[in-house]
């Protein structure tokens, strides 16, 4: 019997070795938040920041001359919780972003038109649940995978019914509503363009599928692009865990080496 052939299987993960250390003074330095400097949590409220960690921060900070950002999903008032002492950051996937004092936040009446809907006249799928940020909404299935294509589908009758231009952006049990042409790769372009950012050489840590246009963007400036994971990637370099992340970042910074792992 002859049957189809069959599809050639994925290709395995690129065998990227780990990213350079220690710093260079010339690296401009961002670093995604949740599954890269945090371990995973079954709730966005539920994760743990290292005692250790901020110092480590702050030390890099010091050591780059101030080139180091947050770049995250989360919004800039939830980076803030987890990450007191108004950061650099992009928020929201780069539709909220600060850099110094200045703070960018995109209009977001397409969120103010459809938040009232949500439950009231839209079914919500059972086990999804609602984070709405200020520009960008993520739907969130913890612990149901199989309420993913649900989900999914939420989002593209959100996306249609919206008068602006969306897109829809899968991470680790979440899909996201956010304004279209906006995404991490803008976000760090977007720093590189001003001071201390501007002239240096990008590093980009991040574990996700939503951290991929970062990664293209590092790489399209011979920069270091770092995966936290496993995963296919278009990243340069490799970590396992966010634990190696913390490792890694300690070890840049010898002066506080240890206290954040
Ligand atoms: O870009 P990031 O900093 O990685 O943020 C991505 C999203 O992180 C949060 O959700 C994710 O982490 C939660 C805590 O570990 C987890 O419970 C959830 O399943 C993950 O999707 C955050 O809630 C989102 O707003 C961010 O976009």
């Amino acid at each position: 019997m002859t049957g189809l052939p069959l599809p050639p299987p994925p290709p395995p993960p690129r065998p990227v070795g780990p990213p350079p250390g220690p710093a260079e003074a010339d690296w401009a330095l961002f670093l995604d938040i949740d599954g890269t400097l945090l371990d995973l949590a079954p709730r966005p409220e539920a994760v743990v920041v290292p005692p250790g960690l901020a110092p480590t921060l702050d030390s890099l900070s010091r050591h780059l001359s101030g080139a180091l950002a947050l770049v995250s999903g989360r919004s800039l008032a939830g980076i803030d919780d987890l990450f007191p002492g108004r950061r650099d950051a992009a928020g929201s996937h780069g539709a909220e972003w600060r850099h110094a004092s200045r703070v960018c936040t995109l209009p977001a009446d397409w969120l103010a038109g459809l938040l009232p809907r949500l439950g009231r006249d839209i079914a919500l799928p059972p086990g999804l649940r609602l984070e709405p940020k200020p520009c960008a909404l993520a739907l969130h299935y913890p612990r149901h995978p199989a309420a993913e294509p649900q989900a999914r589908r939420l989002a593209e009758h959100l996306a249609a019914l919206s008068p602006a231009r969306l897109r829809l952006l899968a991470g680790k049990q979440v899909i996201e509503l956010l304004p279209d042409g906006i995404d991490k790769g803008r976000a760090i372009e977007r720093f590189l363009t001003l001071p201390p950012y501007a002239g240096r050489r990008p590093v980009f840590v991040g574990d996700d599928r939503t951290d991929e246009d970062g990664f293209a963007a590092v790489n399209r400036w011979d920069g270091i692009s770092v995966k936290v994971g496993p995963e296919p990637t278009t990243a340069r370099h490799r970590l396992a865990s966010p634990a190696e992340v913390r490792h890694w970042l300690a070890a840049l910074a010898p002066s506080v080496a240890g206290e954040s792992a």
